[in-house]
């Protein structure tokens, strides 16, 4: 496959690794500082685009890249708030494959996670809290991957009405507490503490590598869809 890279910073070089190892190739690197070069002309030797990018900038990369009829992956987190416009736009034909984490212990994660909520919520005794630990660079707060295991966990438990990004003592809302440490890739644990004792589901990447292997894995699925907007679990059967 030829990809275009939208986003060549800490993630883009390292689908960047993994993509050629992988035996594809890169035809196109867009970063900030080249941004006109997204265009139909450079695009026409492209099979898919992999955007790690920011809040700001992603969905209007995603909506040119489907105006040049080209699917895209995407890791970037933070502009949920926009996804009825991309709603639409796979709609009318844009191929779209979105992971707030693109690792697969996560994803198993996700599962478990909502499987333990299930099981502790009538139990009084628990009180759950999200906890998420993040390089010092790393721009938006909860991460992505917090806000999936928060929904999922609220989905579970009828007790909880919403999450909050602060220590709160409120039982109806769910605390997720944000920490910005050195180079840490990502940490992510699930914490529910009685009187008498804690239970912690935690996961924790070694390194940027999983996140990039999980998205060119998406890439060469992508490319082999129909119009619409897919996901890990699509990917992975889950
Ligand atoms: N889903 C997942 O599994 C993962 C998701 N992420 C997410 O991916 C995103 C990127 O992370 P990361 O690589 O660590 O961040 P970086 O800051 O290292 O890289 C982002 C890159 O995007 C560039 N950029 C900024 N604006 C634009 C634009 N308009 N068009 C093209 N490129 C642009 C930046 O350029 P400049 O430096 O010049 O500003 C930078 O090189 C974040 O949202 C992060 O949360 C990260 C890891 C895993
Ligand atoms: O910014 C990062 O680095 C990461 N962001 C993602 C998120 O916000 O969940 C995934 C991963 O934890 C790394």
């Amino acid at each position: 496959m030829k990809i275009a890279l939208i986003g060549y910073g800490k993630m883009g070089h390292v689908i960047e690794q993994v993509a050629i190892e992988r035996g594809h190739t890169i035809s196109l690197t867009i970063d900030k500082d080249n941004l006109q070069d997204l265009n139909k002309e450079n695009l026409k030797d492209t099979d898919v685009a992999v955007e790690f990018t920011t809040p700001e900038a992603a969905v209007s990369n995603y909506l040119q890249c489907f105006d040049f009829n080209i699917p895209v992956v995407s890791g970037t987190t933070g502009w949920l708030s926009e996804k009825e416009k991309v709603d639409e736009a796979c709609t009318k034909g844009g191929r779209f494959f979105y992971a707030s984490n693109f690792s697969l212990g996560v994803n198993l994660f996700f599962q478990i996670n909502k499987y333990v909520a299930k099981l502790l919520w009538p139990y009084d005794n628990y009180t759950a809290q999200v906890e998420e630990v993040h390089h010092t660079q790393k721009l938006d707060a909860p991460s992505g991957t917090a806000i999936k295991l928060s929904e999922g966990i609220i989905e579970h438990n009828p007790k909880l009405k919403k999450w909050e990004n602060y220590v709160t003592k409120d039982r109806n809302i769910l605390p997720i507490i944000s920490k910005r440490i050195g180079a840490v890739p990502g940490m992510h644990s699930v914490i529910y503490t009685s009187k008498e004792d804690v239970l912690t589901i935690k996961h924790e990447a070694k390194s940027r590598e999983g996140f990039a292997l999980g998205a060119v894995l998406a890439a060469e699925f992508l490319v082999k869809q129909d119009k619409g907007w897919y996901g890990m679990d699509d990917l992975l059967n889950l």
